[in-house]
């Protein structure tokens, strides 16, 4: 086989197989003549076709007219051979092996539906992609019954075979860039052959082996498992190396180290780290060394098929499935990079909250890595607090996808005994929902600095939900109603609103406020987060800024009350009064510098107005 055969192979979008002594370890109607008695008479007619004797659809109608049967032996013959029992050796694997990695297949026989819809069955093959012809029966006044005389090659047939009127219309109906076909005989290779036919002929010599096919084919095999161990594996690459990025990654390494079933998937993930110095050593190389982030997810063994890199294009390298999972606001950059450098036949999954805010409005990150990338883009999002799911504790997380295959091959990777994973094919609110409970988490960590009662946390969390799901709708609005429900729903909302680092955050800077120490959020995340970032309070100047653009403010309340708290126009306790968007006397009008931009981090001075506050009440 020629490097240009294997990389058509593994380039493969469609494969379709031929029938008798390909996917079945036999001929049907051979194995047929035999269960009715007919044998010996069957094979001499099949030599005659093989010296050449006889056309194939001669020797078809020799055999058909030999057998002579009813429905009821076809029943039988169905009845004492089951399907299983007639596969070749591996073809099972191998079409599962395909079809995980979301290649088509197709079934050309030139045997009857009848007898190859069983064995489609038995591979998983819809109907829809089976092209057979169906048995024609006849009364006849000599037997008892109807009794098989033909094929019902429909009339409009024009082509010389089942297999070559297979392989020409799916040429027709499909633009699939490279189509492969799988057969063991002589019209197995002329349909490969046709003009437009298949891209490359593999010839199956696992059952029988015609010199002829095997000289006319691109590749010969006698083991469809080597079909199978030829196919490129997945490889996956992790943009980021922060805790839930760390957390995710320690997943997929164990997955395809451990639970790779089918063998899918390349056993190395790639790690790309944002290097820096920890301990006067290069984190990366840390990594590398201990199998552990020492400072975003400490005490945690990543796996030893864990590699980090500081090179960006280095990690993306080979990889085929890539994990966007850095904070959101650095994705732009790190796009910009990997433009033109990620292979076309990768696909991505954000694992990002958050979204960007453009001049021509807000730009969701699956979107930004779609368009810069070229790639399809899923997102993986969840009630997924990182230090929770690395020390295993059962989580569930949300795969938003708009390419079912992708997802699936994205659930096989992410899945394990504690994380499980359901898809919504339903992107938008998927991400839109992580990106705004970060805004509510430093709604509800205001309620907890508070010292407020579930009672009013519960009120704040129902009132962001209301506000997420109608944000979500006013600018996606196809968004499904039931993905709310879903981890990367309610439960993330919950989860981060009790668990999360917004929220401690928050409580923080309103006790720091309520001592005479008031802190800036920066200076909180660099305190309490030791280099882990804080979303949401980027997140809240990002919607806000949405929310100002276009006249929305005051259908938001609760968004708007925590963006005007983060800016340090109102107090934390005006929380409570969000339906009001704060409370009389603290509503401070919007100022002309308000720092909304995600790329720098600016933020309002919240000092200032904590000053001001006391100014006001020592009057
Ligand atoms: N931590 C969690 O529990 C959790 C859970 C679910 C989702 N998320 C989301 O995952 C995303 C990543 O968060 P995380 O927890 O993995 O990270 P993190 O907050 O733990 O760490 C911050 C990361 O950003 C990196 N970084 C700093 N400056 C950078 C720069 N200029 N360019 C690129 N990277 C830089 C740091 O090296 C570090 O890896 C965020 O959007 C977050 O909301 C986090
Ligand atoms: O710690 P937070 O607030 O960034 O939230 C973490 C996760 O998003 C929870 O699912």
């Amino acid at each position: 086989m020629t490097e240009d055969t294997l990389s058509a192979w593994r380039r493969a979008q469609a494969v379709c197989f031929s029938f008798d002594n390909t996917v079945t370890e036999n001929d049907t109607l051979d194995l047929l003549a035999q269960h009715l008695g007919l044998g010996p008479e069957a094979a001499q007619v099949a030599e005659q076709a093989a010296n050449g004797q006889l056309s194939t659809q001669d020797s078809l109608q020799r055999r058909l007219q030999l057998l002579n049967c009813s429905p009821q032996d076809i029943l039988g013959f169905l009845d004492q051979h089951p399907p299983a029992t007639r596969l070749a050796p591996g073809v099972e694997d191998l079409v599962a092996a395909l079809q995980a990695r979301g290649i088509v297949v197709y079934l050309a026989s030139a045997s009857s539906w009848e007898l190859t819809a069983p064995i489609a069955q038995a591979l998983n093959i819809p109907y829809a992609h089976v092209f057979a012809d169906g048995m024609a029966w006849q009364e006849t006044e000599a037997a008892d019954g109807p009794r098989l005389v033909g094929f019902t090659r429909h009339e409009a047939a024009s082509y010389a075979s089942p297999q070559a009127e297979a392989v020409g219309k799916l040429r027709d109906m499909f633009p699939y860039q490279t189509l492969a076909f799988v057969g063991s005989g002589t019209t197995d290779l002329e349909a490969a052959q046709l003009a437009h036919g298949a891209d490359i002929f593999i010839a199956y010599a696992g059952v029988v082996q015609h010199e002829a096919v095997v000289q006319g084919s691109d590749w010969s095999v006698r083991d469809f498992h080597e079909m199978a161990r030829m196919l490129k594996k997945h490889k996956v690459a992790c943009i980021g190396s922060g805790a839930w990025a760390c957390a995710a990654v320690r997943i997929v390494a164990y997955n395809t180290l451990h639970n790779d079933p089918r063998d899918e998937f390349a056993k190395e993930v790639t790690m790309w780290v944002h290097e820096e110095e920890v301990n006067g050593r290069k984190l990366s190389e840390i990594i590398n060394e201990t199998h552990e982030n020492v400072k975003y997810l400490p005490g945690v063994k990543l796996g030893d098929n864990v590699v980090a890199t500081p090179d960006l294009l280095e990690a993306v390298s080979g990889a085929d499935i890539i994990m966007v999972c850095v904070p959101h606001q650095f994705v732009h950059g790190i796009c910009k990079q990997l433009q033109g450098h990620v292979s076309q036949d990768a696909i991505a999954v954000s694992l990002t909250k958050g979204m960007r805010v453009r001049p021509e409005g807000p730009q969701l990150i699956s979107e930004m890595v779609r368009n810069y990338l070229r790639i399809d883009c899923s997102v993986l999002m969840g009630a997924n607090i990182a230090q929770d799911i690395a020390s295993e504790q059962l989580s569930e997380a949300t795969i938003g996808y708009t390419i079912l295959a992708n997802a699936e091959v994205l659930k096989r990777v992410f899945e394990t005994h504690y994380f499980y994973v359901t898809m919504v094919p339903d992107v938008a609110a998927a991400e839109m929902c992580g990106t705004l409970k970060n805004i509510v988490a430093l709604s509800a960590g205001f309620v907890d600095g508070l010292a407020y009662g579930p009672n009013t946390k519960a009120a704040i969390m129902r009132e962001g939900l209301q506000e997420m799901r109608q944000f979500c709708k006013a600018l996606y609005p196809t968004v499904r109603d039931e993905t709310f429900f879903e981890s990367c729903g309610v439960a993330d909302l919950i989860a981060t609103c009790y668990g999360g680092r917004n929220r401690k955050v928050a409580e923080a800077y309103v006790k720091a406020l309520m001592t005479d120490h008031p802190k800036t959020f920066d200076e909180l995340e660099a305190e309490l987060l030791h280099g882990q970032k804080l979303q949401g309070v980027l997140t809240s100047n990002e919607v806000q800024e949405v929310l100002r653009k276009r006249g929305w403010q005051d259908d938001y309340p609760l968004f708007t009350t925590t963006n005007r708290i983060v800016n340090g126009r109102l107090p934390p306790h005006a929380i409570t009064a969000y339906r009001d968007c704060g409370i009389d006397g603290f509503d401070y009008p919007e100022r002309a510098d308000n720092p909304t931009s995600s790329q720098d981090g600016a933020r309002a001075d919240p000092l200032a107005v904590a000053a001001r506050e006391r100014e006001a009440q020592s009057k």
